[in-house]
């Protein structure tokens, strides 16, 4: 069987996969293996802890209170606190712990002072998806006490008071030392200040066919084995005038680096002739690039034989968006960075086009501000490639890519990565793999996860201080990476 893209699921996604789950009679199995998934890796990082289970009222709190039995059965000191049941199973559960003599004491704020004192782990399983904010204030100083007391968490699928379709984080929801995730990853555990409250993510098999979450995925994260399947395969006789013709078109006075950059980018990522073409003078930092000087962009490239792909946009300037609609009348695959990033775009765009905004020029093609871009990167990558009718890049960590056919989040990256440059050698990246044949959300999704990962190895070495040249020399170990890299188990918990 090939293996499934790991699934992100948003709250709607889980309660549909919950009805699915539940009409096959599988929901019960499900919250067993969740709770013993819990126990077990408690059991793995905590040995030996005394363990003090917060259970909500719906399944959730099924979840913890399921995990208490394991723990139970097991021999290890498992206590409970406890909001009165709602959830059907989670009732039932309860039972079933009480039939095996595990107390369950009612959840307030004195009982958690007491329990607090004598624990070493907190398991929360106060509130999961089902979480409506905002967090009610008798729950808010609970999870305010829990954060207060410094031990360390364990949440069960989302912490407690994270809304799990968003990256904002009230202040006091619960900070997870590690995260169970069930079923498939939430947005809320990629993104923004709301990932900084899950910990470490560890996976929670719930052993049920994969097929129920992928139904209900609202975005994929492939693994590296899949998207190495699509780069570029060359025969012995290859040469440079089949390995893909790339121009670069960037650069005014004052920023000349970026398209050198990005130049750089599509030679790493195996473009056989790259010209460089700018209204400004460029250095010749990397004689491989074929640098063209011209007094009007739009009026000279006309004449030219037209390359492969092209990246337009990095260091412009306001001439950009002129430059943009000539470009997109070539009707080659065009990647549009920085400058080119222009709302009236709309209806220019053809279906070979890449945008590749970062959340201030995300914002700026939608009308809207940040804040609206970073609270929702799925929605709004969702929203650009729905206005711009082509692939989109919404850059960050982690970026997400929207093509016709939905929605993808890169893998890994490094925090170094937050530097000038960085998104210049992807466009150089991803102009490339277009050059090469690739499809336009294939290159983009290939090219992204390459840079990600040439940017985990450059920073082995260079740490927070990676730049885009040091990512750019690690372009071919970062694809070699990729060509071996075995499939990735999803077994979509
Ligand atoms: N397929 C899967 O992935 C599986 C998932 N599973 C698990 O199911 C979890 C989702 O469970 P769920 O739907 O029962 O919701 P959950 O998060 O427990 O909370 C609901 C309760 O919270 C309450 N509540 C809400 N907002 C509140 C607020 N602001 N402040 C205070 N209270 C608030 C709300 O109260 P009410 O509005 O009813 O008064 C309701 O009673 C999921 O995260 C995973 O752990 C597994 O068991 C099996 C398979
Ligand atoms: N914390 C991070 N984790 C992973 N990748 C990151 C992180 N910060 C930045 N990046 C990556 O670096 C690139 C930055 O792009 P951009 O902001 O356009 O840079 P520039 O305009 O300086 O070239 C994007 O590809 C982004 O995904």
């Amino acid at each position: 069987m090939p293996p499934h893209p790991e699934p992100v699921l948003t709250a709607g996604g889980v309660r549909a996969m919950d009805a699915d789950l539940d009409r096959a009679g599988l929901l019960d199995l499900a919250m067993e293996h969740a709770g013993r998934a819990v126990a077990d890796h408690a059991r793995a990082h905590f040995p030996g802890a005394r363990v003090l289970l917060l259970a909500g009222s719906g399944a959730n709190g099924g979840d913890a209170l399921v995990a208490a039995r394991h723990l139970h059965a097991l021999g290890e000191d498992a206590r409970v606190l406890a909001l009165p049941a709602r959830h059907p199973l989670t009732r039932a559960n309860r039972r079933r712990l009480t039939a095996l003599g595990v107390p369950t004491a009612r959840l307030s704020a004195p009982a958690l002072a007491g329990a607090l004192r004598r624990a070493d782990l907190i398991i929360d399983g106060l509130l999961g998806t089902g979480f409506v904010p905002p967090l009610q204030p008798a729950l808010a100083a609970l999870t305010a006490r829990v954060n207060a007391s410094g031990l360390p968490v364990l949440s069960i699928d989302v912490p407690t008071g994270v809304n799990a379709d968003t990256a904002e984080a009230d202040d006091d929801a619960l900070r997870a030392t590690y995260t169970v995730v069930l079923a498939g990853l939430k947005p809320t555990l990629l993104f923004g200040p709301a990932a900084h409250h899950a910990g470490t993510l560890l996976h929670g098999d719930l052993r049920v066919p994969p097929a129920f979450a992928a139904r209900h995925a609202v975005a994929t994260r492939e693994d590296d084995a899949a998207l190495a399947a699509r780069l570029p395969v060359r025969f012995a006789d290859a040469h440079k005038g089949t390995a893909g013709r790339v121009w670069v078109v960037g650069g005014h006075p004052g920023t000349t680096g970026a398209p050198l950059i990005a130049g750089v980018g599509a030679l790493r990522a195996g473009a056989g002739l790259i010209t460089v073409h700018s209204e400004a003078d460029l250095p010749l930092l990397t004689p491989e690039l074929m640098l063209r000087r011209h007094a009007d962009l739009t009026r000279d490239l006309q004449d030219q034989a037209k390359p492969d792909a092209v990246v337009l946009g990095m260091g412009l300037g306001s001439r950009a968006l002129t430059v943009a609609r000539a470009a997109l009348a070539w009707d080659v695959p065009t990647v549009l960075d920085a400058d080119a990033l222009q709302p009236e775009l709309t209806g220019v765009t053809h279906a070979r086009t890449v945008l590749t905004p970062h959340p201030g020029e995300a914002a700026r093609l939608l009308g809207t501000d940040t804040p609206a871009i970073t609270r929702d990167p799925l929605g709004a990558a969702r929203a650009l490639q729905e206005r711009y009718a082509c692939t989109v890049l919404l850059k960050g960590g982690p970026s997400v890519v929207a093509g016709p056919d939905g929605l993808t989040v890169v893998r890994g990256g490094h925090p170094g990565m937050a530097s000038g440059g960085m998104g210049d050698l992807l466009g150089g990246v991803i102009a490339a793999l277009l050059g090469q044949g690739l499809s336009a959300p294939d290159a983009t999704r290939a090219g992204a996860r390459l840079h990600a990962r040439a940017g985990e190895r450059a920073a082995v070495t260079h740490g927070y201080g990676l730049s885009a040249t040091d990512v750019a020399a690690e372009l071919g170990g970062a694809w070699a990476d990729l060509m071996t890299a075995r499939p990735a188990e999803f077994p979509v918990g």
